[in-house]
């Protein structure tokens, strides 16, 4: 007798993974290589930047005090006495009437607690002495950049588990960290099922199509932050499958296979479960695209039984197995970020299940809107090249409207824009 599957909520199936979600193990890295990775640690400010006073502008540093009596009508004199650029700190004391020729990002002199840009100063020489002359006052503090007034000593900048951006790459580098800790790459393994799939390179043949979740799925685990570790693709063939994934289990941290989950007579994955002695996490979502998302748990490991189906296998993934590797990288929000959007286009046709639609999103009249980005089934592939979002539409039996807010899943950003920008 065929087994019935109770199809369960979604929120119910991401639940059950990330009870197997732990955090995984740091190594260090030179900041070369840093961009994209997960910090494995807090950012912490060892000391002020800047971490002296320092001029923002090209000018003179002067004694305010010296300045408080002059206007167009009384400019004051100043003898320059010294001359210094960014790197360099003054050699000599400043007296009053006495200024330094300073340089953007110069230390500012001792003695001294304004700059007056060089714009606003004429300068003369006389008897081989340089002198520059001002007609305004300036208070002390005018034009300095304080001492800590970026980033103050022991402030904690960027939190463990945030992807390393080019920002952070500029902090991590200020603070000296020429290495940094990160988290490892979990090593998640890619196994295609499936009689009927070529290689990329081979020519199409009646009844065969091309292989192409292991490219997805792999693009969608380095989108997550993990290194995936592609083994091939196998056949319809048990005994094969079951050697296979039993040997590829130990060579990674999660191991994720594509096809054979559903109920017909070549999809042996969840015998192979069974043989295993590993125990399903459930078999069947009340989702569409992706219902006969399979997980399985061995000592701890996830196993992933992707669907066969491209857009099934892409919805699968997101919504169950990133969250499990950016949990490895000490993320504390793993889950994809919803985000609320006008509904651009009909939706007519309900379903009972959630739908998760492959969705481009937009900006229209200051709103974000969203549009399914193609033919909205399972074993298309065309719809996900425009993907950047999934737009969440709840099971029911009234479909949905243009003009409708809904919830959306953001993907990415990857679109740019054309100049001027609109
Ligand atoms: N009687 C039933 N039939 C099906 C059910 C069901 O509940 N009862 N569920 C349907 C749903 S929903 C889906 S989704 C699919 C899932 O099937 P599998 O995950 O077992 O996947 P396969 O049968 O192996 O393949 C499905 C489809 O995808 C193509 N495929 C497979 N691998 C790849 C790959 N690596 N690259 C590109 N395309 C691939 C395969 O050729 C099939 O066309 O089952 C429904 N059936
Ligand atoms: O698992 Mo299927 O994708 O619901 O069509």
């Amino acid at each position: 007798m065929v087994e019935r599957r109770t199809p369960i909520p979604v929120p119910e199936a991401v639940s059950r993974v990330m009870q197997f979600a732990v955090e995984g193990e740091n190594e260090i890295i030179p900041i070369e290589a840093s961009y994209g990775r997960f910090l494995a640690e807090d950012l912490i400010a060892d000391h002020d930047v800047p971490h002296f006073d320092r001029s923002p502008y090209d000018g003179f540093a002067v004694r305010a005090i010296d300045t408080k009596d002059a206007g167009q009508e009384n400019p004051i004199e100043f003898e320059v006495v010294e001359e210094i650029g960014a790197g360099s700190v003054a050699t000599k004391q400043v007296g009053a009437y006495q200024a330094i020729r300073i340089m953007t990002g110069a230390q500012m002199p001792e003695e001294c607690d304004a700059v007056v840009m060089l714009e606003l100063t004429t300068e003369l020489e006389r008897d081989g002495k340089k002198y520059m002359v001002i007609k305004r006052p300036f208070k002390s503090g005018d034009n300095v950049s304080f001492q800590g007034e970026d980033v103050a000593k022991g402030s904690v900048l960027v939190k463990k588990g945030t992807h390393i951006n080019p920002g952070i790459k500029a902090l991590l580098a200020t603070f000296g960290y020429h290495q940094v800790t990160v988290a490892k790459r979990p090593i998640v393994g890619i196994y295609a099922t499936g009689t009927e799939l070529l290689d990329v390179d081979e020519a199409l043949v009646p009844g065969k199509i091309r292989n192409s979740n292991a490219f997805m799925v792999s693009a969608q685990i380095q989108r997550a932050g993990a290194e995936p570790k592609y083994f091939g693709k196998l056949p319809d063939n048990f005994e094969l499958c079951f050697e296979a994934i039993r040997n590829a289990i130990d060579q990674v941290d999660i191991l994720i296979t594509t096809g054979g989950v559903s109920v017909g007579d070549y999809d042996y994955l969840p015998a192979i479960y069974e043989k295993l002695g590993a125990e399903v996490l459930f078999n069947k979502i009340a989702m569409r695209p992706g219902s006969v998302t399979t997980v399985a748990q061995l000592n701890g490991k996830l196993l992933y039984g992707l669907s066969g189906n491209p857009s099934a296998c892409y919805v699968g993934f997101e919504l169950l197995a990133r969250p499990v590797i950016r949990t490895r990288l000490f993320s504390n929000k793993p889950h994809l970020q919803k985000i609320k959007a006008v509904l651009h286009a009909d939706f007519p046709k309900p379903n009972p299940f959630t739908r998760f639609v492959r969705s481009t999103i937009g900006f229209d009249e200051g709103k974000v809107s969203v549009t399914p980005s193609g033919l909205d089934k399972s074993n298309v592939v065309s719809s996900l090249a425009g993907a950047n979002a999934l737009m969440i539409l709840p099971g029911g039996t009234r479909g949905y409207g243009r003009g409708m807010e809904v919830d959306v899943l953001y993907l990415e950003d990857q679109e740019g824009s054309k100049w001027p920008w609109a």
